[in-house]
């Protein structure tokens, strides 16, 4: 498909206000696009349904589907330039909601100190003014982050996000499963040599233990990797990847109850870090820190694409797909207002001002291409 058709297609759906998602992966040139056909709100009843999911942080509410066969699917491949959006390096001056987050993140601390907590995630939304084009800020995402999960999803009766998360929640194929232990950040400094201390690593260390312990009774073949630094936009973060297979009694929801929501968004232990989020955050996360991406995904898959074997190619096998991304590093944009959702990892070792700091870093991945 020629680009400007594409982008051409999401305008108009959009003006129709008729719901769409388009998304890149993590190193992919495929730029992928589900335009529903009608503006029916669908839910997701059991994760057995085939489309893609947009679900909020707090599951007792509502996760949001765009049916496969609702919907007409299109794509693009597109080596997008990178334009390496470091320019507009504006400092947040507002005054009040460094108080305001300071002091959420003391009372974090506190409560970590007295009681049962071991970690919270605290986060904030700042709002800018945005008048600008949509499918232009998309273009920006797509052209600045070529190994997140560049996104725009439309619901008329839900919103509009946009964002470029670095985080996997769950990618499933067939039986195998793969997902990822993402915390801990700094700021990427041009320099080879990168050095971590014991919060970060620590902070880090309790997501792959909670993953790994949690998942153990329900997947077999349990493989952890080596501890790697990964970049994602302007910051670095601490990762390890966890893979292995599902046993056979466990669809993508029991996996997801598992996972969902990681200490590396929620906290440990995750109930009573939930808790504190949803009373003391002071404001409703919608569907920062959820998870979106596709599920039950039919893709044949030739087992050797050897030319000079061709009768092998009769071996092509049908598996199905999911690949579901956490939601961060994202926006909503409400009334010509951006709203951008930012937060970080609390332990008994966070420094509040460093904390901040964090989430002013962390805003600056979307908001330097407003
Ligand atoms: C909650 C966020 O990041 C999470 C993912 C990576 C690193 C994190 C951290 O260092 O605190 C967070 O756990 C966010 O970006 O809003």
């Amino acid at each position: 498909m020629i680009v400007q058709d594409f982008f051409n297609q999401l305008s108009s759906h959009f003006l129709a206000k008729l719901p769409f998602v388009a998304f890149r992966k993590p190193n992919s040139l495929e730029v992928k696009a589900l335009l529903q056909k009608d503006a029916q709100l669908h839910s997701v009843i059991d994760f057995k349904e085939s489309g893609f999911v947009f679900s909020p942080f707090d599951t007792n509410k509502q996760s949001v589907l765009f049916p496969l066969n609702q919907c007409d699917v299109i794509s693009l491949e597109e080596n997008f330039e990178d334009l390496d959006n470091d320019n507009n390096d504006t400092i947040d001056t507002e005054i009040d909601q460094k108080q305001q987050h300071i002091q959420l993140i003391q009372k974090g601390i506190k409560s970590i100190e007295s009681g049962t907590l071991k970690k919270v995630v605290l986060s904030r939304v700042q709002i800018q003014e945005f008048d600008k084009d949509i499918v232009q800020l998309f273009k920006n995402l797509l052209a600045s982050y070529t190994t997140a999960m560049v996104y725009c999803w439309y619901h008329p009766q839900v919103g509009l996000w946009l964002g470029a998360t670095p985080e996997t929640l769950l990618q499933v194929e067939g039986k195998r499963f793969k997902t990822m232990s993402l915390a801990g950040t700094q700021s990427f400094s041009n320099s080879a040599e990168v050095t971590w201390k014991t919060k970060e690593l620590e902070e880090q260390q309790l997501v792959t233990d909670y993953i790994v312990s949690n998942l153990k009774s329900s997947v077999s073949s349990l493989n952890v990797g080596k501890l790697e630094t990964v970049k994602a936009g302007n910051l670095l973060h601490l990762k390890t990847k966890i893979s292995g297979l599902l046993n056979p009694e466990n669809g993508l929801l029991s996996v997801i109850n598992i996972l969902h929501p990681t200490p590396a968004v929620c906290g440990l232990p995750k109930h009573t870090a939930k808790e504190f989020i949803l009373k003391n955050e002071g404001y409703n996360r919608e569907f920062y820190t959820g998870f979106l991406g596709e599920i039950n995904i039919k893709q044949s898959k030739s087992r050797n694409t050897n030319r000079r074997n061709v009768e092998n190619n009769a071996y092509t096998s049908i598996k199905t797909t999911s690949h579901l991304f956490v939601n961060l590093r994202c926006l909503q944009i409400k009334n010509n207002q951006a709203h951008i959702y930012v937060g970080g990892g609390i332990t008994k070792d966070s420094v509040p001002v460093q904390e901040w700091e964090e989430t002013v870093a962390k805003t600056k991945t979307v908001k330097n291409l407003l």
